[in-house]
């Protein structure tokens, strides 16, 4: 007997515009299947599961859900035929508490069902905290939370974990396990292979909008992945290593001690850190362990409660955002569509959001659109973002290539600092080893790199030395060679007693 489907997606086609984001995908998904959906940036993976969700409509193509072919012209209908998903970018209001959110989605929300639910899968969740103070692992379980209150038989979820400490995604996995042994369909997207492995037994490629391949995973190495997933051969994993030792120090932060308002987490204890010219210090840390703060700290937009900052022996304790980025010091923050970009804006206006005071933007003392644009368009093409054009909105873009975008945006301006949070967030493999190749050069070429990554991996890629944070407080930082994995994991925990570097003074 054949198993029974869940799932059926039948030639499934959606444009926009020029843009073909799905072109004839097929997809079967069984009960109780918990299904990859790999692909690099832009192959069209939040499209299909958008139009799963009812977010968008396709232009062409059927969706058989238990048989019986459905349109699925809202999120609303999605749910009533047991469909859930959960976001990149997470949906939530973050002014309401967690219990307001999910009265929003249940007004008649039954609190005997809320409790048994989050005794069932074990979820610890504070129901009457403001969603804006949570971390954003708390923030995707009370996500998840939202679609279990349902009957749920399908579960979409877009690159849930590279927000999640490895202890969230623990968490995640056994949810997800508990779910599909009780019958509920997965659907997976990941940019990380070893999860994916972890988690499916098979996984859908898609490339360039088409399905490039089914596969089982046990049987299909990394390598023939990426092939699938490209079309092609990866690119080189080779870094260069730094060209010389580096030189005079650029950014140097005493005794900072800082808090990001609003925020539970977000606290920094008597930070000292020196990072000179021509090399990448990397700072390891779980999730609210203070990197937006010390991002926040670095490129003005707080003021320390105490402590000072220097740059290239000047204090700039009292210098603004502006008067920073004009003094080369940059910062992309890790939340690339509420505060690197802004969503609504155009890529060449983005763009300019943090070149306005370049005189290539200019003409004499008048801003020039014409050179903004071809600087995007350019930008565009030498980071290879996947977009129409310098005039497509930033939430136009898939998730990867808005990082590419923004990445590339930060060292256009050839800073003497740059900071950058979580640089390669959702990026496809092949983009990944383009920014870290570009970050590796950057170093060469005498930038000061302050590099802030929950990816260890990428840390030791990379850096020069590194350290950790752990709720606020810095470890020292050492040569990479000096840090070997359970050091670094000590620093991340806080134990060891290796943490703090000084502790307590902070007012
Ligand atoms: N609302 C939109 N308007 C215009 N183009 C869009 C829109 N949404 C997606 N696209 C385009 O459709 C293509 C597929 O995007 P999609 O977000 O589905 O890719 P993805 O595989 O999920 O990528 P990533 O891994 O980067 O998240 C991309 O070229 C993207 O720019």
């Amino acid at each position: 007997m054949t198993p029974p489907v869940r799932l059926e997606l039948v030639g499934i086609g959606k444009r926009f515009g020029a843009v073909v984001a799905n072109d004839s995908i097929d997809l079967r998904l069984r009960p109780g299947e918990i299904h990859a959906v790999l692909g690099e940036n832009g192959a069209g993976k939040s499209t299909l599961m958008l139009l799963l969700y009812g977010v968008l409509q396709p232009d062409s193509g059927s969706i058989v859900w238990e048989g019986r072919e459905v349109s699925v012209s809202d999120p609303g209908t999605a749910r009533r035929l047991g469909i859930g998903m959960v976001f990149q970018h997470f949906s939530l209001l973050r002014t309401l508490s967690v219990r307001q959110n999910l009265q929003l989605a249940y007004p008649d929300l039954d609190e005997q069902r809320l409790a048994q639910v989050l005794g069932d899968f074990d979820l610890r969740i504070e129901l009457d905290v403001r969603v804006g103070l949570l971390s954003p692992g708390e923030m995707q379980r009370v996500e998840i939370l939202r679609c279990l209150l349902q009957d749920m038989k399908l579960l979409i979820l877009d690159e849930p974990t590279s927000v999640l400490t490895p202890a969230e995604v623990e968490q995640l996995v056994a949810i997800l396990r508990k779910l599909a042994q009780r019958g509920c369909s997965v659907l997976f997207i990941t940019h990380k292979l070893d999860e994916a492995r972890a988690l499916c037994r098979e996984a859908t490629v898609l490339r360039g909008g088409r399905v490039a391949g089914r596969l089982e995973l046990a049987g299909s190495s990394d390598a023939d992945i990426t092939r699938l997933m490209l079309g092609g051969e990866p690119p080189p994993a080779q870094l260069a290593r730094a060209a010389a030792p580096p030189g005079a120090t650029a950014l140097q932060l005493r005794g900072i001690c800082a808090q990001l308002p609003g925020q539970r987490r977000g606290r920094l204890e008597n930070i000292d850190l020196s990072l000179a010219s021509g090399e990448i210090l990397g700072i390891a840390g779980v999730s609210g362990s203070g990197q937006e703060a010390l991002a926040a700290v670095v490129a003005g937009e707080i003021r320390p409660s105490a402590g000072s900052l220097w740059l290239d022996g000047e204090d700039l304790g009292r210098s603004g955002v502006r008067q920073r980025r004009r003094r080369g010091i940059r910062v992309l923050p890790v939340d690339r569509l509420h505060h690197a970009a802004a969503a609504g804006l155009t890529l060449d206006e983005n763009y300019l959001l943090s070149h306005y005071d370049d005189a290539a933007c200019h003409s004499g003392p008048w801003l020039h659109w014409g050179r903004v644009a071809a600087l995007a368009t350019q930008l565009i093409q030498d980071a290879a973002v996947r977009a129409p054009s310098a005039a497509a909105q930033a939430r136009q873009l898939s998730g990867g290539n808005l990082q590419k975008f923004l990445v590339g945006r930060e060292l256009a301006g050839a800073p003497r600092v740059l900071v950058c949070y979580n640089p390669t967030w959702g990026v496809d493999p092949g983009a990944q080893a383009n920014i870290h190749a570009a970050l590796a050069a950057a170093r060469n070429a005498g930038m000061a790199i302050l590099l802030l990554s929950e990816d260890t991996e990428e840390l030791y890629r990379l850096c020069d030395r590194l350290g950790a944070l752990c709720d606020g407080r810095l470890s020292p930082q050492l040569p990479t060679a000096e840090v070997d994995r359970d050091l670094l994991g000590q620093w991340m925990t806080g134990a060891g007693g290796s943490s703090p570097q000084r502790s307590g003074a902070c007012a």
